[in-house]
């Protein structure tokens, strides 16, 4: 029997950290950024949606998405990030959904879903358990400024795009606190796996 679990946390918490620990596991991870990364490639159904719906201004030269663009009009407006959300989210659902049948078909102990937004998007149907990466506010805002090269505004708009972190960590069935070192971090999800898998 596959056991799926699902992996979710904050923008810059660590789920992708995490998630390379599990791939050196040999344990496969389904990605949602990943995936919602491809669906809105141009030909996809997704792109001629969210081009009709933003308009050709967050194209890129190539005709490609531009996401920082896109980015700037959905994390400071809650109806266009509601709309984007409706456009992307059932491709990306599908297609989770075809490589988790795949993944259980294969006989894999464990598998993980990789899905940021795994609560709000009420997916926890998803997964047998449900693992939150969790960091306090301030190492979470440090992480995303650094690694985004963001202002602190932009910043604190895409956190508070989200579920508070703490309010996740209430409804983890296990939590990683990823406020310390990667080997820290290591560490804590070699024993999780050890408990999930015996
Ligand atoms: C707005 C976009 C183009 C910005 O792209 P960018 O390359 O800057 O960010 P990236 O996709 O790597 O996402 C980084 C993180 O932002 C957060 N995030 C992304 N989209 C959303 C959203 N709609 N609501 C809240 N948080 C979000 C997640 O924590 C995600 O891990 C892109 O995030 C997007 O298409 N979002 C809509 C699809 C989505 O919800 N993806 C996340 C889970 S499926
Ligand atoms: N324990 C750690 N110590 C120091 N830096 C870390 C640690 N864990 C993660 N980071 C760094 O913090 C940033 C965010 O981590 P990561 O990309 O894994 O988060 P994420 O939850 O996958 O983010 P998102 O949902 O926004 O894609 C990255 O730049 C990563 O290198």
């Amino acid at each position: 029997m596959t056991i799926v679990v699902g992996l979710t946390g904050g923008i810059a918490s660590g789920k992708s950290t995490v998630s390379a620990i599990f791939r050196e596991m040999n344990i496969p991870v389904i990605d949602a950024d990943q995936i919602a990364k491809e669906v809105v490639q141009n030909g996809r159904v997704a792109y001629s949606k969210i081009v009709e719906a933003f308009g050709k201004e967050i194209l890129q030269e190539d005709l490609e998405i531009n996401r920082a663009a896109l980015g700037q009009i959905i994390f400071h407006n809650e109806q266009e990030r509601q709309k984007l959300n409706s456009i992307v989210h059932p491709e990306v659902r599908s297609e989770m959904l075809k490589q988790k049948e795949q993944l259980i078909a294969e006989q894999y102990q464990l598998v993980v879903l990789d899905i940021p937004l795994l609560f709000e998007s009420k997916l926890t149907y998803l997964v047998d358990q449900v693992i939150v990466v969790h960091v306090n506010e301030l190492v979470q805002l440090e992480r995303l400024q650094k690694r985004n090269n963001l202002s602190k505004e932009d910043a604190l708009a895409r956190i508070k795009s989200q579920l508070p972190l703490t309010e996740k960590a209430k409804m983890a069935d296990f939590i990683i606190d990823n406020n310390g070192s990667i080997d820290e971090t290591k560490e804590q999800v070699i024993k999780l796996v050890s408990k999930l898998t015996n």
